[in-house]
């Protein structure tokens, strides 16, 4: 048999399966038991007409009272885990959904990543895992709440006429057919206003971002003109999608409900005697009741077709996503830590016959922090980017025992990135730090110095941060993206330029929580502001024509004149301290 995977829907059915059981099993508890309620109301109304007739006495009405309240609580008791568990079952399926995304994003190259925008690519494909796990919810529930409990009501009502069960019965799929009839047109209007309410996000990130730029060009005007144009665009499929799902419910109501008519008509023949059976008042009353439950919930079936018609659309524009992330090995354990020895590492880009840097040599151990530094263009985001392996290195690099890269991808679970953009997507602080991963997260917003702007914000690390962390100030943005190169702990840090936008005591006070923190690691710290790097272990510096040298700040201070010049000159601006 085919192995599922999370690019297949049943994936996650069958990984539900314990809660799956206990659902099922409250499921049918609860909509077998539905029936109790029609049948008290007829033995009710039975035993108030035979107390009038004096065949039984009050007594028999409390009785029938006591044993009503009782089997209600236990039916509803059954709803009540029924609910609690469908409802866990869902939020399951949303956590494994995300993981499995967040894991995808934290595995994909960085060179893919840029290409694809994944910041934006997030966001909507969250959207559609919201959306699309609704509808599984809605599934699984109406299974239950519509389909036993119709099966359950149709066995009753022939249990008591089946000739006149037979002629209702022509209503409610008369509504169930026209429902499915107009399933593609509902399923159409949802997909196009998906479509523009992503066409419209699109604009408003565009419009905001680049408001300065359109008003200092004179372009305010037009970009207004066509903003509106998408906004009602974006109306007008909105108001036509809820119109085709919402608007034909009591259409459906009315249909199923015909039936009625006849009941109350040849039930009423029955009681007096004349009709297929004989019943009495009590069969009557349970007989109307079920019918009507019976044609309400049928014009049910009708919502849950929308449902699932809605959770297709984005199933499909979701599982492509979810099916790439699925061939990705899942979430790898951090190596221990190890010593770092690099040898003769050389890089030229493809395409290119200049190297960036050639013939570098250092090594460093657990606890080591190391700065990578150069003038502007020199190849320091390059050499950071080697340790990721993405493309082949000349030399080598051991990380312990185990070579990193060199034309493969680097083993997992050694190096962790923090680079220059913060690629932060449009969820809440703490997802953009957990990436799908459980634990404590306020050890690393401490960390960073993060803490007090979480407790100034009204929703904490719940606080959304908006596309690309566009509601967060640069400096923010880069502390938690710091935080989340933390939170994954991985032996080998490289960090590039994660002060830059931030002032020189915060940078301060986070350097000595890394020192405090990683004692097991090893960082290499990227960085055109020198302020910490007389406190460092090593520096490497690159002379920008590919020649390179690794020694200690007071080394570098008196035998790099371009080093002592930068370092001179940022420290007389108030940059750093030497020695
Ligand atoms: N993907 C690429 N393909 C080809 N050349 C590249 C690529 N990325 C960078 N370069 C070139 O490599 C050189 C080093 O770039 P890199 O970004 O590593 O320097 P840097 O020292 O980090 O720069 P900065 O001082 O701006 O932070 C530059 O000349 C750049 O144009």
């Amino acid at each position: 048999m085919k192995r599922l995977g999370p690019g297949s829907v049943r994936y996650y059915f069958y990984h539900e399966k314990k809660l799956l059981l206990i659902v099922t099993l409250s499921g049918i508890l609860y909509n077998v038991g539905m029936i109790a309620a029609p049948w008290f109301d007829g033995q009710l109304a039975q035993c108030l007409y035979d107390i009038f007739a004096g065949s039984r006495t009050a007594a028999d009405m409390y009785v029938l009272c006591l044993s009503y309240a009782l089997v209600i609580l236990g039916v509803q008791s059954s709803r009540y885990v029924k609910r609690l568990y469908v409802r866990k079952f869902a939020n399951n399926i949303s956590l494994s959904m995300k993981d499995i995304l967040y894991q995808h994003l934290v595995q994909t190259p960085k060179r893919d990543m840029e290409r694809a925008d994944t910041g934006a690519l997030m966001t909507k494909v969250i959207s559609d895992i919201d959306t699309c796990v609704e509808g599984m919810r809605k599934f699984t529930t109406e299974i239950f709440d519509t389909g036993i409990v119709m099966v359950t009501y149709v066995v009753m009502i022939a249990w008591y006429d089946w000739r006149l069960t037979l002629c209702v019965l022509v209503f409610p799929p008369i509504a169930y057919a026209l429902a499915n009839s107009l399933r593609r047109t509902v399923a159409m209007t949802a997909a196009r206003s998906k479509e523009s309410s992503g066409a419209l996000s699109g604009i408003t990130l565009d419009r905001i971002s680049n408001a300065m730029t359109y008003r200092v060009y004179g372009e305010e005007a037009v970009q207004d003109q066509r903003y509106e144009d998408y906004l009602t665009d974006y109306e007008k499929k909105m108001i036509l999608a809820n119109l085709w799902e919402n608007a034909l419910q009591p259409i459906y109501k009315v249909i199923a409900m015909i039936g009625t008519i006849l009941v109350i008509w040849s039930g009423g023949h029955n009681v007096l005697g004349t009709g297929w059976e004989t019943w009495d008042i009590a069969a009557f009353s349970t007989y109307l009741a079920c019918f009507i439950r019976l044609a309400t919930k049928s014009s049910h079936a009708a919502k849950l077709f929308n449902a699932i018609q809605k959770a297709q659309v984005s199933w499909l524009r979701i599982q492509p996503h979810l099916r790439a992330a699925s061939t990705l090995p899942r979430t790898v354990p951090p190596a221990a830590p190890a010593y770092l020895t690099v040898r003769h590492l050389s890089f030229t880009y493809p395409g290119s016959d200049v190297p960036i840097f050639q013939d570098l040599s250092f090594s460093a151990r657990p606890g080591d922090i190391i700065g990578i530094t150069g003038p502007v263009a020199s190849g320091k985001s390059t050499l950071g980017l080697a340790f990721l392996c993405e493309n082949p290195h000349g030399g080598q690099i051991l990380f312990g025992t185990q070579e990193l890269g060199n034309g493969h991808t680097s083993p997992k679970g050694i190096a962790g990135y923090c680079g220059h953009d913060a690629e932060l997507f449009a969820g809440t602080i703490e997802e953009n730090i957990r990436l799908g991963k459980g634990g404590d997260i306020i050890p690393v917003l401490n960390a960073v110095c993060m803490d007090q702007d979480c407790a100034s914000f009204p929703d904490g690390i719940r606080t959304l941060i908006g596309e690309g962390g566009q509601r967060l100030s640069g400096g923010q943005q880069a502390r938690i993206a710091l935080a989340r190169t933390l939170f994954h702990p991985r032996p080998l840090l490289i960090l590039d330029d994660p002060f830059a936008a931030i002032d020189m005591a915060t940078e301060r006070a986070i350097y000595s929580h890394l020192r405090r923190d990683c004692k097991d690691r090893i960082i290499l710290l990227i960085s055109h502001r020198l302020t910490l790097f007389p406190m460092l272990d090593q520096i490497i510096w690159l002379n920008g024509d590919g020649s390179s040298i690794a020694a200690t700040h007071e080394e570098l201070y008196v035998s790099c004149q371009a080093y002592r010049k930068l370092y001179d000159l940022q420290h007389a601006q108030g940059g750093g301290s030497h020695g």
